[in-house]
C-alpha cells in the first residue's frame, strides 16, 4: 500500500503542497483534479522523487522517504506515463518499450494487449497520438512498477480518442494491479474513471472519496462547483427531523436532504441541472430563461426564479425554449440532495 503522511512541498518561502494525508490500495486509482496551478504536478514529482519534499513521509513496500531520508526514483520502482508521451525518437516500438528490460515477455504481453503487435517495427514519428500513449504506458507497464503516475497522459488527444483511451488505459491499470494517481482537468473523467477522486484546492486536499461522494455530498461549496454544474438555492431545514424523513423545503418543491458542515434552518440547497423539470407550456410560471447552451442530446438552461436565485437545469434537446420565455421549473429529484449552511 503507498501510504503518504503529511506530505508538504515548499517552493522557497511559498507553500505548494499542504499536508497531503492518502493512501492508496492494491490496484486503486485515484483521479487527482484541481484548478490550474493547485499543486497536482508537484504532487506526482514529489511521489516520484524527483524534487525534495519539505515535511511528511510516503512509504511503499521497504521503503520510506522523507525530508531528510530522499529516496531516489530509480529505488522507488515508479512508473511514470506523461502528456508528452516521452518516447524514444530513434527507437523502435518495441526498442522503446523493451528499454533496460532484461526479461522481454512482459514487454510481448503489454504490446499486444495495447493493439501494438503491428506497430513493433515502427518508430515513434509514424504513429498517432493514442497509439504513442499506448507505447508510453505498455513500457511503464513491462517494468512491473509498484505504482503509476499518469499526468494528464490525454490531454493531447482528441476528444474521442480521449474517451476510448481513458478505459484502455484503466483496463490496463487493473490487468496490471497496480496503484495509479492520475492526473486529469477533466472532471468527467475522474469521476467515470476513478475508484477515488482527490480535489485540490491551493495545496490542501479538500476532499478524498467515491466519485459519488464527491459529486452528491461535497466537502465544500468549492468542491460542489469543481465537480460539475452547481446551483445553490435558499431553502429551509429542521435537522431535529427524523433520520428518515428530512425534508428540505424549497419555494419550487420539497426534496429529502443530506444536511453538510451542521446545516440546518436557513440553508442553501446544492442543485445539480439534472434535479430539475423546465416547462414553459404551462400557465403558472416561476422563473424567466436567461440563456440556453444547446449540447446535442440535451439544453442547459440557466434561469433565474422570480425571487432572485439563479439555477442551472438540463433538459432533452427536444424541449427548445428561447431566452427571456416564462417558464415553470421544478425540483423532480427523489434522492437526497446535499444542504449547506446558508452563505452569508
Ligand atoms: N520549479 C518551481 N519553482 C517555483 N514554483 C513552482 C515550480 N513549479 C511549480 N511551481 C508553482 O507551484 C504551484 C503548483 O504548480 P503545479 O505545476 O504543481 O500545479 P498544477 O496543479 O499541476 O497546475 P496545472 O494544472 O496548470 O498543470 C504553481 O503556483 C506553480 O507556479
Amino acid at each position: 500500500m503507498l501510504s503518504v503522511s503529511n506530505l508538504s512541498v515548499n517552493y522557497g518561502s511559498t507553500r505548494v503542497v499542504d499536508k497531503l494525508n492518502l493512501e492508496l490500495g492494491q490496484d486503486e486509482i485515484l483521479m487527482l483534479v484541481g484548478p490550474t496551478g493547485c499543486g497536482k504536478t508537484t504532487i506526482l514529482q514529489a511521489l516520484a522523487g524527483l524534487i525534495p519534499i519539505s515535511e511528511g513521509t510516503m512509504r511503499l513496500g521497504k521503503w520510506e522517504s522523507s525530508a531528510n531520508k530522499h529516496i531516489p526514483p530509480e529505488k522507488r520502482n515508479v512508473g511514470m506515463v506523461f502528456q508528452d508521451f516521452a518516447l524514444f525518437p530513434h527507437l523502435t516500438v518495441q526498442q522503446n518499450v523493451c528499454f533496460r528490460l532484461k526479461d522481454t515477455s512482459l514487454a510481448d504481453h503489454w504490446l499486444t494487449l495495447l493493439g501494438l503487435d503491428n506497430f513493433r517495427d515502427v518508430k515513434p514519428a509514424r504513429l498517432s497520438g493514442g497509439q504513442k500513449q499506448r507505447v508510453a504506458l505498455a513500457r511503464t507497464l513491462a517494468h512491473e512498477p509498484a505504482y503509476v503516475l499518469l499526468d494528464e497522459p490525454l490531454s493531447n488527444l482528441d476528444a474521442a480518442l480521449k474517451d476510448s483511451l481513458r478505459w484502455e488505459i484503466r483496463d490496463a491499470l487493473k490487468k496490471a494491479g497496480v496503484p495509479a494517481i492520475w492526473v486529469t482537468h477533466d472532471q468527467e473523467e475522474a469521476l467515470s474513471v476513478g475508484d477515488r477522486v482527490g480535489i485540490l484546492n491551493k495545496g490542501v486536499l479538500e476532499q478524498l472519496d467515491t466519485p459519488e461522494a464527491c459529486y452528491s455530498s461535497p466537502a465544500s461549496r468549492f468542491v460542489a462547483r469543481f465537480m460539475g454544474e452547481a446551483s445553490f438555492l435558499s431553502a429551509t431545514f429542521d435537522a431535529s427531523e427524523a433520520d428518515t424523513d428530512k425534508t428540505v423545503v424549497t419555494e419550487i418543491g420539497k426534496v429529502p436532504g443530506t444536511p453538510l458542515q451542521g446545516a440546518n434552518g436557513n440553508v442553501d440547497l446544492l442543485v445539480r441541472p439534472d434535479d430539475l423539470s423546465l416547462d414553459a407550456t404551462v400557465s403558472e410560471t416561476n422563473c424567466t430563461v436567461e440563456w440556453v447552451r444547446y449540447e446535442g442530446e440535451s439544453r442547459l438552461y440557466a434561469v433565474m426564479l422570480d425571487s432572485g436565485d439563479e439555477l442551472k437545469v438540463r433538459v432533452s434537446h427536444e424541449n427548445a425554449i428561447k431566452p427571456s420565455t416564462r417558464a415553470f421549473v421544478q425540483l423532480i429529484t427523489t434522492h437526497p440532495l446535499a444542504v449547506f449552511p446558508k452563505n452569508v
